[in-house]
């Protein structure tokens, strides 16, 4: 940790090369996940998680009072019991799957222009810090940096927090690194290609099922009318993908899943429409969830485990999940180019 300065509380960067060539770095930024499946470990995960005010932005003290009252003392059980069916040697897949997307896009960078272009995740709750990445990389000579959050549509919640912790991170130090985010890459036509042929080989691979239904993580209604464009997003993407795979107008739906608390998030839930489709007599559904970069709980057992027993309970014969694309060639091809588009116009620093 750097040291602090007495008077100003300012980081003491004086241990951070002074003059150096500019060196330029991307930070790829993901959720975070539990450190173990435990109710011990999800616990303080889900404290900074949902004491976000990005995420949740009712009145500071009533929703202290709820979180820690309530929700803490009963959600991180349910929640580890939930990871416990997906963690697997390696940990959480949400980390390493996030890691192994970071290290092929950095061999990506070093295949093309070695030593040119530095890729570091962050996690935006729980470790590895945006702040602690942040500092590391300037210590190692990072003077210019990209800021990709792993969130296809934007959303205050999701990435508008990314925002907040790097711009955090930056108010302590006393030479930040210059910035540039990316907002979304929803509708970036070699995303939407990548999606399409991770889609594809899938079904290549395993056959096709009679429908395509798309679910994306909810929000609450309400942060939508406020001015969130994230549902409007999510829409789009479905839309372009829609088209690019060339599917029939009733063969691709659109859901939202993950909902969280009492209130209305975006419709139609994802439970709701898989049992829908199996009441209506759809027996073999396909299901992607384009809004996630790398697997994690809410695809892996939320779609590939909960929701399949809904679609069986409800008449189904199999729902399959089709993964998302991780570290597959498509990803990292359209996400470098996504990285060099964004790095232009510094120009020393172009990869
Ligand atoms: C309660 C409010 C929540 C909002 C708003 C929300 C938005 C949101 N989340 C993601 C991506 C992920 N969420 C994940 C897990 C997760 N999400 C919430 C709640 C909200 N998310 C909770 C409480 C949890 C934890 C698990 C649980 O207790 O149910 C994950 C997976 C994490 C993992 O470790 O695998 C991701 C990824 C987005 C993109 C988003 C807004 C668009
Ligand atoms: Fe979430
Ligand atoms: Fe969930």
């Amino acid at each position: 940790m750097p040291r602090s300065n007495h008077y100003t509380g300012v980081a003491d960067d004086s241990d951070a090369p002074a003059v150096q060539p500019v060196q330029a770095g991307v930070l790829l930024v993901n959720l975070g996940t539990p450190t173990a499946p435990t109710a011990q470990a999800v616990r303080p995960y889900l404290a900074e998680f949902l004491g976000d005010p990005r995420v949740i932005d009712y009145p500071r003290w009533l929703w202290w009072l709820i979180l820690h009252g309530v929700i803490l003392r009963v959600r991180p059980k349910r929640s580890a019991h939930a990871y416990a069916r997906i963690w697997d040697e390696r940990g959480s897949p949400l980390r390493y799957g996030s890691e192994a997307l970071a290290a092929a896009l950095q061999a990506e960078f070093d295949r093309r222009r070695p030593g040119t272009l530095r890729v570091a995740l962050a996690m935006r709750y729980g470790e590895p810090s945006v702040a602690q990445t942040i500092e590391r990389l300037q210590r190692e000579g990072v003077r210019r940096l990209l800021v990709l959050p792993l969130y296809p549509q934007y959303s205050a919640t999701s990435t508008g927090s990314v925002i907040d912790a790097v711009a955090d991170a930056c108010k302590q130090r006393r030479w930040p690194p210059e910035l540039r985010f990316v907002n979304d890459y929803h509708d970036e036509p070699g995303h939407i290609e990548a999606l399409a042929a991770g889609i594809e080989r899938w079904w290549a691979a395993h056959g096709r099922g009679e429908k395509l239904l798309l679910s994306f993580h909810g929000i609450p209604e309400r942060y939508v009318r406020l001015g969130d464009p994230y549902a409007e997003q999510c829409r789009r993407t479905a839309q372009l993908l829609h088209e690019r795979l060339r599917l029939g107008e009733s063969e691709l739906i659109v859901s939202f899943q993950s909902r969280v608390g009492r209130e209305r998030w975006l419709q139609p839930y994802t439970d709701a429409t898989v049992r829908r489709l199996a009441a209506d007599g759809v027996k073999r559904l396909d299901v992607a969830c384009p809004g996630f970069a790398v697997d994690c709980l809410e695809t892996l057992e939320e779609i590939a485990m909960q929701n399949r027993d809904f679609f069986t309970a409800a008449g189904g014969e199999s729902l399959r999940y089709i993964p998302a694309l991780n570290d597959s060639a498509e990803q990292v091809a359209s996400l470098a180019a996504l990285v060099r588009r964004h790095l232009g116009g510094w120009p020393e620093a172009a990869a």
